[in-house]
């Protein structure tokens, strides 16, 4: 990447001060750029879930790694927990949707109160292990809450092969003009589901699988306690990725961590952060980081900005630690900030590997928390931050109350907000559709087949207020 007429600025910048000048491009079609991530995690895109106990749960981490991205799960989770987690994301298909099930007898009211945790809005009857209707929502409209989901399910109009192409399932799918399609195996069980749109998912996307064929999860261990042990129940548990997380990276009880964790001999990547200068990145990677977490302050939920003065504009500093990761043959991740699909492409071109998304996918049918509606009926869930009142009080339950009193006084996280759920983008999928199709045309416009030719090519130049302000669409006129 280089600044536009070479001219790097004297202040630090972040994603709203700066745009991509187009370039000429050899590259035919968006469909040509590829995405695959070259740090070693595995991930067929640039996107990784942060490690947040409300955006990052085991429904999270199947979704996001079926089309090629890594969910992290966060450090507060007890290692057994994390274990049944990581089993089952491996378990789970490569191609059909995990289904909510329901028996015949369960109730309209069940069926209402499971159907939002699933983008595709239905669940499965089943009986014997074999799918023997679907219900939708609208199938319980007007109906009695105590009614059975056997009085209003409808019939499987597509039923698919374990190892059917997914081509022809949307082929079958729209030419049924149903809207969700059954997966079966030879014993007639039931394997999963796939909407149209998954179906055409499942020709763009690559799953990011282990070389076992299951799909990739990574998890998060914290500086305190004893690292060395967690940080060994994870990989037992088979985690394809570590992070070690603690707010302020460049201090001792890192270096000490990450010397523990490498002690193990872990054969996975490990990533660590954060930070947001190339003397912070290099002392991580000199203690056994692969990749560098990369961002103080810039998160939707983050209060360290204005609690202590601390941090830095995001795209400065993962500019500068891309850089000297770069210098040692490692990889940084863009950790935080992200709004709009832009902000991800400017990432990478900026140097960055993969980029970390929080609180923007905290408003997704797969994030953990309930899905709530707002007295204008607006759909939302609640966020809030890992340093949070909140945060703080869950992982420090088993302490005593005057540690627990200590630990709660270092707040810098918000404990409660709302993040609504885009009607038209409803499911974390939405989400990532929207980004890759941003980030592969950026790439195009500066004529780059992939993430390596992005940075590159890229050239970024400063813009005001107004020039972000002009990029804008209006809805209205003015
Ligand atoms: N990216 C970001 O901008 C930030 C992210 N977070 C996230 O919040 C979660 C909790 O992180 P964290 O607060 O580090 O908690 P941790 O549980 O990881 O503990 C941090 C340890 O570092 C010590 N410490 C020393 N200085 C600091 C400092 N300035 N800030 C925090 N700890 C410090 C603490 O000791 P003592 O308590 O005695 O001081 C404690 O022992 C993590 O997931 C982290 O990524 C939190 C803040 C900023
Ligand atoms: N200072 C704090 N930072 C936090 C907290 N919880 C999470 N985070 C950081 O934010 C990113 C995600 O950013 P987002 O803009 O996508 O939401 C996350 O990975 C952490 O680094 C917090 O309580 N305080
Ligand atoms: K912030």
């Amino acid at each position: 990447m280089r600044f536009l007429d070479d001219t790097a600025p004297g202040h630090d910048l972040t994603y709203d001060d700066v745009f991509m000048v187009p370039r000429h491009s050899s590259v035919a079609s968006r469909y040509d750029v590829d995405l695959a991530t070259t740090d070693g995690t595995g991930a067929t895109l640039p996107l990784v879930v942060a490690n947040m106990t409300a955006i990052a749960g085991k429904r999270m981490a199947e979704t996001i790694a079926r089309r090629g991205g890594l969910a992290v799960i966060p450090q507060d989770i007890p290692t057994s927990v994390v274990a049944d987690v990581v089993a089952f994301v491996k378990s789970r298909d490569l191609v059909f949707d995990t289904p909510i099930e329901l028996t015949r007898s369960q109730t309209v009211a069940e069926a209402l109160s499971l159907i939002p945790k699933r983008a595709h809005r239905a669940a499965v009857v089943v009986e014997d292990g074999r799918p023997v209707g679907i219900v939708s929502e609208a199938d319980c409209v007007e109906v009695d809450r105590f009614a059975q989901v056997q009085h209003v399910m409808q019939p499987i109009s597509v039923r698919l092969a374990a190892d059917a192409d997914p081509r022809a399932a949307f082929d079958a799918l729209h030419a049924a003009h149903a809207p969700m399609a059954v997966a079966v195996d030879d014993d007639g069980a039931l394997v999963g589901v796939l909407t149209r749109t998954g179906a055409l998912r499942a020709t763009l996307y690559n799953p990011a699988v282990d070389a076992s064929g299951g799909l990739r999860i990574a998890a998060a261990v914290g500086v305190n306690g004893d690292v060395a042990l967690k940080a060994k129940e994870l990989l037992e548990a088979g985690v394809d990725c570590l992070v070690v997380d603690t707010a302020h990276g460049h201090q001792d009880r890192m270096l000490e961590a990450l010397a523990a964790v490498r002690a193990l001999d872990p054969q996975v990547p490990v990533v660590a952060g954060n930070v947001v200068d190339a003397d912070g990145t290099r002392a991580l990677i000199g203690a056994g980081a692969d990749i560098v977490k990369v961002g103080v302050g810039p998160g939707a939920m983050c209060t360290t900005r204005m609690m202590t003065g601390v941090g830095r504009p995001q795209f400065s500093a993962v500019l500068e630690c891309a850089a000297a990761a770069r210098d040692l043959g490692k990889h940084v991740w863009a950790d935080g900030g992200v709004r709009h699909p832009r902000d991800v492409a400017l990432a990478l071109a900026a140097g960055a590997s993969a980029v970390m998304v929080g609180s923007w996918f905290a408003g997704t049918h797969e994030s953990p928390g309930d899905l709530m509606h707002d007295a204008d009926g607006r759909a939302f869930k609640v966020s809030f931050g890992m340093a949070s009142a909140r945060a703080v009080a869950n992982r420090t339950s088993t302490e005593s109350a005057y540690d627990r009193a200590r630990k709660g006084l270092y707040e810098e996280g918000i404990s409660s907000s709302r993040m609504y759920l885009d009607p038209a983008r409803p499911g974390v999928e939405d989400l990532i559709d929207e980004i890759c199709s941003g980030v592969r045309s950026a790439c195009t416009y500066a004529g780059a087949a992939s993430l390596a030719e992005l940075h590159e090519r890229a050239v970024v130049g400063v813009q005001s207020t107004a020039g972000f302000t002009e990029g804008r669409p209006l809805s209205t006129s003015w």
